[in-house]
């Protein structure tokens, strides 16, 4: 039997409804007023937990690139003024959390780097994600799994042998991997979704899937092929300024994307062939033999 992970008490694996995850990300453009909007739309979706992204700018963004000038919203400033004024500080994850409790929704963040977990560290979130960015980052990966708490590893732009590097870094009775391509918006063709069954039977831990597409269908593709975790972004509106805006789901897209992946769940059944008894009578109208 395939592993089974609690994160915040919901089990999350084979036989269990698939783990909504909308990833705000940084789609919240340095706003709690926007972050609660996109926190009250998951909710409304059915969505089992938010994603926020957390970095210490001047360990995340390399030096070449600090100095370059960038048109924002708010004018034009530095890369790394902007990484500053899109990145929430204690005060805003403390009105967050208090938020998402009240909503009874869970929230966790992608930490870039070790002070940021250490920082995530004092909200007590039920899990971790590693970015696809940084599975390759070992030292992180460390200080993430020393935390105790189970790690969701996002494997975009990664070879199975860096995967299986990362993997061996991790508890496996606490680690949930996800499927995702790196691009944004990425191309149907480079979704590869096929993927999900190979890290399957290769991992013995719940396989999930991160998307960055456009649209819905392929999401639910990937639920049909088994991913017990499903994250997208989530927006207000996929024109707002913003790098993952327009690769994000709004939030009717959302509400419809979790209705249909539990209708697809109750779709999928056990594979038993069986005779419904609601299928007899027509059975017995329609059948020429074979009805004795
Ligand atoms: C970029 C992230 O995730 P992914 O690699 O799944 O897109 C993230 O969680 O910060």
């Amino acid at each position: 039997m395939p592993r089974t992970i609690a994160i915040g008490g919901r089990p999350v694996g084979e036989g269990h409804p698939a783990y909504v995850i909308a990833e705000i990300g940084l789609n919240h453009n340095g706003d709690v007023k926007i972050a609660k909007q996109l926190i009250d739309a998951a909710a409304l979706a059915g969505c089992d937990a938010v994603k926020f992204q957390k970095r210490t700018p001047e360990l995340c963004v390399p030096p070449e690139q600090r100095d370059i000038l960038r048109e924002t919203p708010w004018g034009v400033m530095t890369y790394m003024e902007y990484r500053y004024r899109v990145e929430f500080g204690e005060d805003q994850f403390a009105e967050i959390d208090r938020y998402c409790k009240d909503k009874g929704i869970a929230w966790f963040a992608s930490c870039w780097d070790e002070p940021s977990v250490d920082f995530i560290e004092r909200f007590d979130p039920p899990c971790y994600k590693m970015a696809s960015a940084s599975l390759t980052d070992d030292a992180l990966f460390k200080h993430t799994v020393a935390t105790g708490k189970p790690i969701i590893l996002s494997t975009g732009m990664s070879t199975m042998e860096e995967i299986e590097h990362a993997v061996s870094l991790c508890n496996p009775e606490k680690l949930i991997i996800l499927h995702a391509t790196s691009t944004y918006p990425c191309k149907p063709e480079e979704l590869n979704l096929r993927v999900i069954p190979v890290l399957k039977a290769k991992f013995d831990c719940p396989i999930g899937y991160s998307g960055h597409e456009v649209g819905l269908q392929t999401t639910l593709a990937a639920v049909t092929l088994g991913a017990c975790v499903v994250e997208r972004h989530i927006t207000l509106d996929r024109a707002m300024w913003g790098s993952d805006q327009a690769a994000s789901v709004e939030p009717s897209g959302f509400s419809r994307l979790v209705r249909d992946i539990r209708v697809i769940e109750a779709a999928m059944g056990d594979g038993i062939k069986r005779v419904y008894d609601s299928e007899l009578p027509i059975r017995k109208k329609l059948r020429r033999v074979g009805n004795a």
